[in-house]
């Protein structure tokens, strides 16, 4: 463990340096990982675990598109993809990685195969710290470790590929054998992170689920949508509307955040732009703020949880996503947006 200074703040983080790849695999030598679900995660951490050298299986619904995806991404029926139940029985670690609604569905299921000193984890908070709404109370005799990446599936496979790594917490629930801890912080390596910070089930979950649905998903499509709105209404060009709010953030003024701060975006802008954004923030801090509490209330009050459990539970939820989504993407500043991207001049 590395103490690391965040802010005036002392934290706890493992990093590579400490528990390499070696390690890792000493550690999980004698263990088989099922990957249960193929999703966005699966994929990801499933690849990265094999190629990194541990021993994986995959456990997937049959005639399945995303069996058919498995099979493509070239896991072998009967070898190292199994059915959800055979795979769970092989595994001695299970990586629960269904869609957390799915969670729900398959747990009766699950549970029996969680047989003592299995290691059963999960890549989010939800379905322990909701128990008295998903029923996922594991038994006593089992590790219970979550391993969360901070992105999308699809990211830590890219930047596993890019020979880079993705960050991500980790948490102990419950430690059965001893060994809840090296196991968690191998398969942390073993998935493709960079550097491990620690947590426990319900913080990452109240955090998670306060991120996607604020800053880093809902709250940024609604300031891009309100801001959109008001230009248009004020008469501006869909592509002048879209470049000022969406394209010079996304391709110019973020990759400048990400690599040194905020304020070393700023500096880089004119001293015009940086009197109005240093007098502007606030005001829309204090407006959001509101909104960020009563958003913090609903997750801790468990009532995010019920609705995307209810929403996701139907036997049509895929599509009924599906038609939201194509209704942003269809909207006029998205539409403005795939002309905008096409222009690009390295496109
Ligand atoms: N999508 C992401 O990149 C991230 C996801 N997570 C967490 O990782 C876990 C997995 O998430 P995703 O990969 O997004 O899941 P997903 O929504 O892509 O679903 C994964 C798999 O579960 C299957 N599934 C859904 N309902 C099922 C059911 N009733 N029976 C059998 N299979 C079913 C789907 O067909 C799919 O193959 C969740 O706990 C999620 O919160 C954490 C970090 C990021
Ligand atoms: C990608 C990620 O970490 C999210 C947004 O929390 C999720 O997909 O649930
Ligand atoms: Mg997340
Ligand atoms: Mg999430």
């Amino acid at each position: 463990m590395a103490t690391i200074n965040f802010g005036g703040v002392l934290e706890e983080v493992v990093t590579r340096e400490e528990f390499p790849m070696e390690k890792a695999r000493e550690v999980l030598k004698n263990e088989v990982i099922a990957v249960i679900g193929y999703g966005v995660q699966g994929p990801g951490q499933a690849l990265n675990l094999k190629d990194n050298g541990f021993n994986v299986i995959v456990g997937q619904r049959k005639n399945s598109k995303t069996w058919d995806k498995a099979v493509a991404d070239g896991w072998v029926p009967g070898e190292t993809l199994f059915d959800i139940e055979e795979a769970a029985a092989k595994g001695t670690i299970i990586q629960f990685l269904l869609s957390d609604a799915g969670q729900i569905t398959l747990w009766p299921t699950l549970k029996q195969h969680l047989t003592p000193g299995k290691a059963l984890y999960f890549s989010h908070g939800f379905g322990i710290t909701y128990k008295e709404q998903t029923g996922i109370i594991p038994p006593a005799d089992v590790d219970v470790i979550l391993v969360a990446p901070k992105g999308s599936g699809t990211s830590l496979r890219r930047l596993f590929l890019a020979g880079q790594g993705l960050n991500s917490s980790y948490a102990i629930f419950q430690d059965a054998t001893g060994r809840a801890k090296e196991r968690v912080v191998a398969l942390g390596i073993g998935v493709g992170s960079g550097y491990l910070f620690e947590t426990d089930f319900k913080k990452e979950v109240f955090s998670d689920l306060t991120g996607e649905r604020g800053s880093l998903m809902g709250c940024i499509q609604g300031i891009f949508a309100a801001q959109y709105e008001t230009l248009r209404r004020n008469g501006h060009s869909p592509s002048e509307a879209f470049n000022e709010t969406v394209e010079e953030l996304t391709q110019s003024l973020m990759p400048l955040v990400a690599e040194n701060g905020m304020d070393w975006m700023y500096a880089n802008c004119s001293t015009t732009a940086q009197r109005g954004a240093l007098d502007w923030w606030k005001k829309f801090k204090d407006a959001t703020q509101p909104v960020f509490d009563e958003l913090y209330a609903s997750v801790a009050a468990g009532k995010e949880a019920a609705r995307s459990i209810a929403s996701n539970s139907t036997p049509d939820y895929r599509e009924k996503l599906n038609e939201e989504l194509k209704e942003l993407r269809e909207s006029e500043m998205w539409q403005a947006g795939a002309a905008v991207r096409k222009l690009r001049p390295n496109a």
